[in-house]
């Protein structure tokens, strides 16, 4: 017998492993200048393409399921040039061997359009719906910092099944984790990493590859034996995350170690291999709402790789609500063992309690 939601694991690294050939493309020509068109960032050129291939991957494989993606087409809609630059991509993106025939295909321009818009679901607590960011932490994107691609799938509002491409993390889930570094790490000899998890299933790094996905390895997060020796990530931007709060819930806690700044959900696939050891996400404003899509595959590969992911108030986040988690305040991930003094130190510096 087969485990549950196993073509949808297996479609969704495949498909998120071809979006990550697109990024990684992309990111090259942009080095050698030969990617921008007028004012067309290549993080726009890599948003669009990506998520045009990942949807179309899903569409082909599971046609019912709702979709809940970052990018919309309207920009393409009025920009034939960008338009045409993004098509030429994605129609020569391939997997190499067997694989690219389990995935679906954009078959032209204006059907690119439309595979963009499959992606404007409102979500919610009914059915299976998909979420995707195609690219997440797009200045790390830029920088050849850290960056993922993020797939996972929801039914009715929990989080079934999650997949992160890293393309510029290391393979090796015992290497230490590396502060954003901001050279171009694409390409080099040792790096690309899909995370992935299956709810019940624990969760599983394997190499970022470019065919059929190789073996993968189960992860686990690390026991923090002394907090004084555990090691924090954050946003690189103190605009995603307060880091004077960090700082000072760091210092209560005992934490010796400064934090480890990296864009994007390569936080949590980091934590989960016990790479790191605690994530926060505080908030810097009353009014931001977090998305969907920043956060459902990174919640359930922490939790399945025996961590606890909550909000600031001690909430689970809550992917049911649409297309945000408009109930839900920060994220406080940590070792299951550890969250809850975590979490009363995060309260105490936050006011909230
Ligand atoms: N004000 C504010 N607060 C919190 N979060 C915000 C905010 N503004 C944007 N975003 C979202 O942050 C996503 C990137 O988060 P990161 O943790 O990667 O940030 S950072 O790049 O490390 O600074 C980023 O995802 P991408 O757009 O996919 O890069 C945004 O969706
Ligand atoms: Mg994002
Ligand atoms: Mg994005
Ligand atoms: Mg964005």
């Amino acid at each position: 017998m087969t485990s549950p939601y196993a073509r949808e694991l297996e479609i969704a690294q495949l498909a998120v492993q071809r979006a990550a050939i697109l990024t990684k493309r992309v990111f090259r020509e942009k080095a050698k200048g030969t990617v921008s068109k007028d004012d067309a960032s290549p993080v726009t050129i890599g948003d669009f393409g990506a998520q045009a291939l990942i949807i179309a991957a899903l569409r082909a494989n599971f046609p019912g399921d709702a979709i809940v993606a970052e990018e919309e087409a309207a920009q393409l809609r009025s920009d034939a040039g960008l338009r045409g630059l993004i098509w030429d991509l994605v129609r020569s993106t391939r997997l190499s061997g067997a694989a690219e025939e389990a995935l679906g295909g954009v078959r032209d321009e204006a059907d690119l359009l439309e595979v963009l818009d499959l992606g404007r679901s409102e979500g919610g607590r009914k059915g299976r719906v998909w979420t995707i960011d195609p690219i997440d932490g797009t200045k790390g994107f830029l920088r050849g910092g850290q960056y993922a691609l993020a797939l996972a799938l929801l039914e009715d509002g929990d989080v079934k099944v999650g997949v992160l491409g890293c393309p510029n993390l290391p393979v090796d889930d015992e290497a230490p984790l590396e502060a954003d570094i901001g050279a171009n790490q694409t390409d080099e000899e040792g790096r690309g990493v899909i995370f992935s998890a299956v709810v019940g299933q624990g969760a599983t790094s394997r190499p970022l590859g470019t065919g059929g996905l190789t073996e993968g390895k189960s992860i686990r997060m690390k026991e923090v034996t002394e907090m004084a020796n555990a090691c924090f990530c954050e946003s690189v931007e103190s605009g995603h995350s307060n880091q004077s709060d960090s700082a000072q819930i760091a210092q209560k806690l005992g934490i010796t170690k400064p934090s480890v700044r990296m864009d994007s959900q390569a936080k949590y696939g980091s934590i989960a291999r016990g790479a790191g050891d605690i994530y926060l996400r505080l908030p810097t404003s009353k009014t931001y709402q977090e998305k969907i899509w920043d956060h459902a595959a990174g919640d359930l590969i922490v939790r399945e790789a025996g961590g606890q992911v909550t909000d600031t108030k001690g909430q689970r986040l809550d992917f049911g609500v649409g297309r945000t988690l408009a109930t839900n305040s920060g994220v406080v991930a940590a070792p299951a063992a550890v969250h809850g003094r975590v979490l009363e130190v995060v309260q105490e510096v936050l006011g909230l309690k």
